[in-house]
């Protein structure tokens, strides 16, 4: 039955004020009005319907997003949306797009700008004169990746060879593996790309620059002379991320004025002469750093999501325990149920104050930046490779988990839980693979514990190293469940155990002559270890927040519920750590998985209306099985019916397979 709400007696359960909650999730009451507004506006809105997404053939799907992205485009500037505001539409329309950028930044810089504006930064601070760039081309690319690097930057082979007879560089790819590969945007759209290419002047490599090379005609679209082009082919997963034309380039001996190399850490001069400036070379990588710290402010939203879907379907799903002709038990209520989606639910908010920290630590290196004060650049290049790591690592397999909570439904498209994941879980490997970036983490612990005799002070998220003496000896010395729930008890543990790992591992690093075999022997460890200090960096941030102060009946307590959530359920998931750094006693795990417990339950009944607080849409959740109402069954019946195959009742290819077999069969049973 239409308008009923099959949830109504969940919400009445909640024991805190949801639309103070809802505030905290946006970040503000400005935030949370913003994004509201928007999510209504493109659910609103026929234009952006996603229904068909995941049956439309590749061409049809590709051009469907081209049409929407006009669409939006033409919103825009209609509604004179501000850049906030058409980031939000960019996130609620909800389709990756090679356009992405465009809604991130700036309604009218570039995706290309996106990318450069820190190399740009430098290259304005280095040369008179702003760079023309931004304002001349229609859309960009990034185009670092080859066919056969992409992990490993260095090893590019993509060169930019300086000819100082015409000033210019002859950027061109030697080689089939050379061939730009993956770029998002590239395929079919982009007019111009940064091009990460080897320099090389008068018979000398440089190492890795970047160039911005435009590739199409502005005229008709067609590929520049030397220039060619093409879509990589199909990805994972119907519609899914098959609405980006990730693309392959290759350059036969392209010519580009030599201003246009992006000179941010070296420079070539007009006779060829190349000059490295007094900055640090990684600054060619920042570019990476910033959107990486975009890639985890968004996982909490691509997790919530998943959750908020397997948490409703949990309340209206019911199985077994029927007595004397009442109702089945719903799968919320099973223990199992809630100890697999209950810490899903406190990752969500864990990500998303994470994070909400990880924009503020990024804008300050932002800021140094201008100043030249490259101090901080390693600490946040490790927090945003970490946090990267982890969240999207998390979200893909929660994600994943929460389809598995659902059970078969979860597996229709119409639950909306495969395309989620399809589109989620390349985040794992774009932007740096998550086990190449903890390896990154890694590397900079290291250099930690080696340089803690020395005067420099660990600051920021690697503070904690400097109390390593206590930290070595401690032990937890409490024995009751509740005394699990005490922030400082928490923090301490994981600070233990992260350190001791790091510790473990240096040492074990020592015992090798090359300490470069030792790390390459020992990155498993290795990578564990960075893990524990980014699960660090994820509970303390959390604590952090809830030192705020905090508004609204209810809203603080169901914070602290779920920070405990989530940081026994970690204590509990990696035990083994715990244990075997010796800070806890297994009869102290014990406790905390009483603790643990007894969270589960005090969270149940308020399950529905904390992810009734990510406020999203049904257009946004895109699943019927998530539906604010709970009105599943009817509707799952009625989307089966608007499947192409059930247009007729007799399928096609019915005459030419089918019934010759059925024929066949009754030849056979008549011959017996
Ligand atoms: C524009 C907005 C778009 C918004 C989009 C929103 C969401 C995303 C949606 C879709 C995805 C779309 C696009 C995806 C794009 C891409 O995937 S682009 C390609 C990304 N590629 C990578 O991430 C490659 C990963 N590899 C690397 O980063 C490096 O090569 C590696 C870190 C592995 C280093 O290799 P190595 O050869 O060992 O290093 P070097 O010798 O070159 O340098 C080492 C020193 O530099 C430090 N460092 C490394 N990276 C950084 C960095 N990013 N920032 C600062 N510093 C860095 C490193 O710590 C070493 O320092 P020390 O020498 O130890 O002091
Ligand atoms: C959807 C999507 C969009 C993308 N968009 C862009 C884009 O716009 N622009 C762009 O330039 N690129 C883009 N990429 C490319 C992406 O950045 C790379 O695929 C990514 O950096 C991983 O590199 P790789 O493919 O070389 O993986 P590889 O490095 O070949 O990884 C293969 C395996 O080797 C392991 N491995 C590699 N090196 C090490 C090591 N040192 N130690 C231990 N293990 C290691 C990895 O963990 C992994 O398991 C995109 C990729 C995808 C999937």
């Amino acid at each position: 039955m239409e308008g009923v709400d099959y949830l109504a007696d969940e919400r009445k359960k909640a024991q805190f004020d949801v639309d103070e909650m809802k505030i905290v999730w946006a970040g503000s009451r400005h935030a949370f009005e913003v994004s509201d507004r928007i999510s209504k506006l493109v659910a609103n809105d026929p234009g952006f319907s996603k229904e068909e997404r995941t049956m439309l053939p590749r061409k049809e799907l590709f051009k469907n997003t081209l049409r929407k992205a006009a669409y939006a485009w033409k919103l825009i500037i209609d509604l004179h949306l501000s850049e906030e505001e058409a980031e939000k539409l960019r996130c609620f329309i909800d389709e990756p797009a090679f356009i992405d950028a465009h809604w991130v930044l700036t309604s009218c810089l570039t995706l290309i700008f996106a990318y450069a504006k820190l190399l740009l930064w430098a290259q304005r601070n280095n040369r008179k004169g702003g760079c023309p760039w931004p304002t001349r081309c229609k859309f960009g690319c990034y185009a670092q990746t080859e066919l056969g690097h992409g992990s490993n930057v260095r090893g590019l082979e993509t060169t930019a060879t300086f000819d100082p007879q015409t000033d210019e560089f002859v950027i061109h790819s030697p080689t089939l593996t050379s061939s730009k590969w993956w770029p998002g945007g590239l395929g079919k759209v982009s007019t111009h790309a940064v091009v990460y290419a080897r320099l090389i002047t008068d018979g000398k490599d440089h190492g890795i620059n970047a160039f911005i090379i435009q590739l199409r005609s502005l005229e008709d679209h067609k590929p520049l002379p030397g220039i060619t082009i093409g879509d990589i082919g199909t990805k994972f997963g119907n519609g899914a991320y098959n609405t980006v034309d990730n693309g392959v380039l290759r350059f036969d001996h392209v010519r580009i004025p030599r201003d246009q190399m992006l000179m941010s850490v070296s420079q070539v001069t007009k006779v060829g002469k190349y000059v490295q400036f007094d900055v640090p070379r990684q600054l060619l990588y920042v570019p990476m750093v910033d959107v990486r710290q975009t890639i985890v402010a968004d996982a909490s939203t691509a997790l919530s999501r998943a959750v908020c879907i397997a948490t409703r379907y949990s309340a209206v799903r019911r199985q077994f325990g029927s007595q004397n002709g009442g109702q089945e038990i719903q799968v919320i209520d099973y223990k199992t149920q809630q100890s697999r989606l209950f810490p899903l639910l406190a990752s969500a908010y864990a990500f998303r104050f994470v994070g909400e920290w990880l924009k503020r630590l990024y804008t300050d290196v932002t800021q140094r930046l201008q100043a030249k004060d490259f101090s901080t650049v390693p600490e946040v290049h490790a927090c945003t490779a970490g946090l990267k790591s982890l969240t999207t690592t998390a979200t893909a397999d929660g994600i994943e988990e929460c389809r598995k909570l659902c059970g078969g439904h979860g597996y229709l498209c119409s639950s909306g839980l495969p395309e989620l994941f399809a589109i989620y879980v390349p985040a794992c490997t774009y932007e740096g693979d998550n086990i190449v970036l903890l390896l990154q983490v890694a590397r900079y612990l290291m250099k930690t514990v080696s340089q803690l005799g020395s005067r420099k002070k660990p600051v920021g998220t690697i503070a904690y190293m400097g109390k390593l003496e206590h930290l070595m000896q401690c032990r937890f010395d409490v024995e009751q469940a509740k005394d699990w729930l005490k922030p400082s008890v928490i923090l301490e543990a994981f600070e233990a155990r992260a350190a001791r790992m790091s510790v473990a591992c240096a040492q074990n690093i020592s015992k090798f002559d090359n300490p470069e075999e030792g790390f390459a022997e020992l990155a498993a460890d290795l990578v564990e270890a960075a893990l524990a200090h980014c699960q660090l960096i994820v509970v303390s941030k959390f604590i952090e927040k809830l030192q705020q102060d905090i508004p609204g009946k209810g809203v603080k307590q169901q914070l602290e519920v779920l920070c405990g959530i989530y940081a026994l359920f970690l204590l509990h998931k990696h035990q083994g750590d715990f244990l075997g750094t010796g800070y806890i006693t297994s009869k102290q795990a014990s406790v905390a998985n009483e603790q643990l417990r007894a969270l589960y339950s005090q969270l149940r009944p308020n399950a529905i209306s904390l992810v009734d607080a990510f406020n999203y849409t049904d257009h946004f959740l895109g699943s019927i099985l998530g539906r604010y109402d709970g009105n599943v069954y009817p509707k799952l019946y009625e989307a089966a019916w608007k499947d192409p195959l059930n247009e007729s009742d007799v399928p096609d290819g019915f005459h030419e397979y089918i019934r010759p077999l059925l024929k066949q069969q009754l030849l056979q049973t008549a011959r017996l």
